[in-house]
């Protein structure tokens, strides 16, 4: 592991989520204290429900922060699989009913076509990011960076200035929209919430030399990380 890297290791997901939205939240304090307001860019999937149950009852000033997401699924926030949804449901609740939520899908019906109005709502946020949340699948993807991604070279170039591109992916059901690498490395402090021995093990290969794996270009790339984890 990276000299960089901080693996918080935890028994269950109750407990990591707890020490997470702790964390977190003085993130976000720190933020607003120092320039006013708070951004903070989060995952979908399943991993993140209890962190965003925990989060939502962090007592800071919710109106002075933004919620964003790393990546969408190119569906509507009526859609089960919307990674909106699980924030508005399970975040956007409690202490941080106040937050201000800026979502990525545009309702038209491909992200090509949406990319536009995403690119601008994202650029209209100051970067870099206060906070990133990342979480991982079983594959090594994070973020929407599917292996066999149409666009992950690019997604994964460190001199892209796009802040957001479209992705699509053999494993990723519906097509997607996603922050690009630099976007994300570039984030005040980044987080990586995993659960599961079998994403430990996605990890341990992920941290390999030469790995192939998405999730590799945040394991090993040279700045602080923190990896939540628990079984
Ligand atoms: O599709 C997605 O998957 C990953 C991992 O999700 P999980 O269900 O295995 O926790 C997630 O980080 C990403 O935001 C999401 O769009």
């Amino acid at each position: 592991m990276s000299q960089q890297h901080a693996l918080h290791a935890f028994d269950d997901g109750q407990t990591l989520a707890k020490a997470l939205s702790t964390s977190i939240a003085s993130k976000l304090r720190e933020a607003i204290d120092a320039r006013g307001e708070a951004l903070i860019a989060v995952s979908g999937g399943s991993t993140p429900k209890r962190l965003f149950e925990a989060l939502s009852n962090e007592a800071l000033d919710w109106s002075r922060v933004t919620v964003t997401l790393v990546d969408e699924r190119w569906v509507p926030d009526t859609d089960e699989r919307s990674n909106a949804r699980l924030v508005a449901s399970l975040l956007l609740q409690h202490k941080a009913a106040d937050a201000e939520f800026v979502p990525l899908y545009v309702e038209t019906p491909t992200p090509e076509a949406g990319i536009g109005e995403a690119r601008a709502r994202v650029a209209a946020m100051r970067q870099p990011f206060d906070v990133i949340v990342l979480g991982m699948g079983p594959d090594g993807h994070t973020a929407s960076f599917f292996p066999g991604g149409d666009r992950l070279s690019e997604a994964l170039d460190a001199s892209n200035t796009a802040l957001v591109l479209p992705m699509r992916a053999p494993g990723a059901g519906e097509p997607r929209i996603t922050f690009t690498l630099p976007v994300l490395l570039k984030a005040r402090s980044l987080y990586l919430h995993v659960q599961g021995d079998d994403k430990r093990d996605v990890l341990a290969q992920a941290e390999k030399p030469g790995s192939a794996l998405p999730v590799a270009h945040v394991l090993q790339a040279d700045r602080p990380l923190d990896i939540y984890w628990c079984p």
